[in-house]
C-alpha cells in the first residue's frame, strides 16, 4: 500500500465537521484537489500531511498512519503552502535550503552538493548568498519549493502554491511541481490543492470536494466538467 488510502475519514475542527466520510484510494502520481472555497480541500491536504488528525475513519499515506508514524511521515512528505514567508526560516537563500537537510544523516560534503544542485535546478544559484527575506514573492516560492525538494520527499502536498505569483512565476512553480512529480522514481507523488483548473487539468487524477465530502474522482477533464456544471454563477 504505497499511495493514499482513506476509509470513512472525517475531520472535526471545533464544532465543524470539515471533512466527512472521505473514502479514497489513489495511486496516481499527480493528484489535483479542486472545489469551492471552504469545501475542505486544504483540510484534506493537511490531513494527508499529518498536520491535522482524523477524528473518524482511517488514513494511510504511503502506507503510514499519520498519527502513529508521524516522524516517518514528516521525513517522507513535504508540504508547500501558498504563502512562502511561512516556510522561509534562515537568513540566506543557501542557508535556508541547507536547513531542510538538517536532520538527514548525510556527510557534510554530500549535503553541500545537494544544496548546490537544488539551487541550480530552481534557478536560485545566483541568489545563494542573498537575504532570503528580501526576495520577491515568486523567488520566495521557488525557495520554498527548493527547500522541499532538496529532501527528495516521496510525496509533496502543495496547497495553492501559485496563488500569489505572477503568470511567469506561477508557470515556473507549476512546471517544477509537475516535472518533479514525473521524475523517474515511480513512487514520487504530488497532491496539488488548487483553484487553477488549468493546473488541475495537467494532473493525472482530480478529486472534487464539495461540502466536506468527495463528490467525484477521475480524469481531470471529467471532474472539472462536473465542478463547473455545479457552480451557480
Ligand atoms: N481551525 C478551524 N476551526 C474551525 N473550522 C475550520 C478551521 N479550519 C478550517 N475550518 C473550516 O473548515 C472549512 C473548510 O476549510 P478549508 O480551508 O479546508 O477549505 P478550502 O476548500 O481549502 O477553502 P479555500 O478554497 O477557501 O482555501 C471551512 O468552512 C473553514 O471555515
Amino acid at each position: 500500500m504505497s499511495g493514499i488510502n482513506l476509509e470513512g475519514a472525517g475531520v472535526r475542527l471545533g464544532d465543524t465537521e470539515v471533512l466527512r466520510d472521505v473514502t479514497l484510494s489513489l495511486d496516481a502520481r499527480t493528484i489535483a484537489v479542486i472545489g469551492e472555497n471552504g469545501s475542505g480541500k486544504s483540510t484534506l491536504g493537511r490531513l494527508l500531511s499529518g498536520l491535522v488528525p482524523a477524528t473518524a475513519g482511517t488514513v494511510r499515506v504511503l502506507g503510514l498512519d499519520p498519527v502513529r508514524q508521524a516522524a516517518e511521515l514528516r521525513r517522507r512528505v513535504a508540504v508547500i503552502f501558498s504563502n512562502p514567508d511561512a516556510q522561509i526560516i534562515m537568513p540566506t537563500v543557501a542557508e535556508d535550503v541547507a536547513f531542510s537537510l538538517r536532520s538527514e544523516k548525510l556527510p557534510r560534503a554530500e549535503k553541500a552538493d545537494r544544496v548546490a544542485a537544488a539551487l541550480e535546478e530552481f534557478g536560485l544559484a545566483e541568489l545563494a548568498d542573498r537575504s532570503s527575506h528580501d526576495l520577491s514573492g515568486g523567488q520566495k516560492q521557488l525557495l520554498a519549493l527548493c527547500g522541499a525538494f532538496v529532501r527528495r520527499p516521496d510525496l509533496v502536498v502543495a496547497d495553492e502554491p501559485t496563488a500569489y505569483l505572477d503568470a511567469r512565476n506561477a508557470r515556473r512553480v507549476a512546471d517544477h511541481l509537475l516535472a518533479d512529480a514525473a521524475h523517474s522514481d515511480p513512487s514520487h507523488r504530488l497532491v496539488l490543492v488548487t483553484h487553477d483548473l488549468g493546473l488541475a487539468q495537467r494532473c493525472d487524477t482530480a478529486v472534487l470536494i464539495q461540502d466536506g465530502r468527495v463528490a467525484e474522482i477521475g480524469a481531470p477533464a471529467q471532474v472539472i466538467a462536473t465542478y463547473e456544471a455545479g457552480i451557480r454563477w
